[in-house]
């Protein structure tokens, strides 16, 4: 487990000139927070801009320094002198095509990071973390040949190239289309359950999040609001449900109308034949009942569950 305990950071940032020069300003972008990674699973670390997230991830991979907390790496206390001990055991994946040497071949990228990290039988390594990304019939290819997917997953090889029990990925499918992004995330999931590495990772995209975290944290302003599995975090902000329900007639609209004001649902009318029905809950198999038993006919039954965007959004209203 890596884990993160009660974990504060401020920045200071001198005050603009025409203020008091000699003044510091301190702002707080993380408080008190606690978090753990878990092998062998996903998870998300959900905020807005600038809620703190790669500064926490930053602090996490000891690239940052923080003011007050402890971070434990499976047993041992993170400490700046056991740094390099720790870093052995992590390794950190950024979104973005960074990082890569583009006039060196895939293997030459990798054979010259993983020298950084003094790797025995290297190019076994190598030919271990191509195939897992599955790049090994281009490695000889120079990167800038490479298209954006396969350049990301090389960011993903480098990052593996050291055998990390425990993956950080900042906006790891940052600017890549939707089939590459999912493509990416095959292999994230992939490296969770198949190989049981411990993965933090954060995206601005939702379904991302959605589609491959066991474990989600909502980050707001430097502090976890919420935790928990994707249905936990929607039920505690409890979004609703939407069902858009059209009948194929207005008499049977106004049969459903009745009998929604007498089971007291919330609802909107849309036209004359479509009613839109808000629940706290999924009560998709309560309305099919209601229709069947009343003989109504359907033309279209749209089920709207909650999702994270709405939860963002929530945290943006309030
Ligand atoms: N080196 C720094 N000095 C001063 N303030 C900083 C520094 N780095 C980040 N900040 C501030 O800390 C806050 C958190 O920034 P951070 O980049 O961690 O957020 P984020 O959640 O990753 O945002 P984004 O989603 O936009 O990348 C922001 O208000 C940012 O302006």
């Amino acid at each position: 487990m890596y884990k993160a305990e009660n974990l504060s950071k401020s920045y200071i940032s001198k005050r603009k000139f025409s203020q008091l020069l000699k003044k510091r300003d301190k702002k707080k972008v993380l408080n008190n927070v606690n978090l753990n990674i878990e092998k062998g699973k996903v998870i998300g670390l959900l905020g807005l801009n600038g809620a703190g997230k790669t500064s926490l991830i930053k602090i996490l991979t000891t690239i940052s320094s923080y003011d007050s907390g402890k971070i434990y790496c499976d047993d041992m206390v993170v400490t700046p002198k056991n740094k390099i001990e720790v870093r052995k055991k992590i390794n950190l994946i950024t979104g973005g095509e960074r990082n890569l040497y583009w006039r060196l071949s895939g293997y030459e990228n990798l054979r010259y990071f993983g020298t950084l990290y003094n790797i025995k039988a290297l190019d076994e390594r190598i030919d271990e973390v191509l195939s897992i990304v599955g790049l090994t019939d281009s490695k000889n290819i120079p990167v800038e040949k490479y298209s954006k997917g396969m350049k990301q997953r090389l960011q993903i090889a480098k990052g593996l190239i050291n055998n990390p029990e425990y993956l950080f990925l900042d906006e790891p499918t940052l600017g890549l289309d939707v089939h590459i992004s999912k493509e990416i995330r095959t292999y994230i999931r992939k490296l969770s359950e198949d190989y049981n590495k411990g993965v933090l990772i954060t995206s601005h995209i939702l379904e991302e999040i959605e589609e491959i975290c066991d474990y989600v944290y909502v980050l707001n302003r430097g502090e976890i609001i919420s935790e928990g599995s994707i249905a936990d975090i929607l039920m505690e902000f409890k979004k609703e449900h939407s069902f858009k329900i059209t009948l194929h007639s207005k008499r049977e609209m106004e049969i459903l109308k009745e009998i929604m004001d007498q089971e007291s649902y919330s609802y909107d009318i849309c036209s004359e034949n479509t009613i839109n029905i808000l629940t706290l809950e999924n009560n998709e198999l309560e309305l099919h009942r209601i229709i069947r038993e009343n003989n109504l006919n359907i033309m279209y039954f749209i089920h709207k569950p909650p999702k994270l965007e709405d939860i963002i959004m929530e945290i943006e209203r309030r």
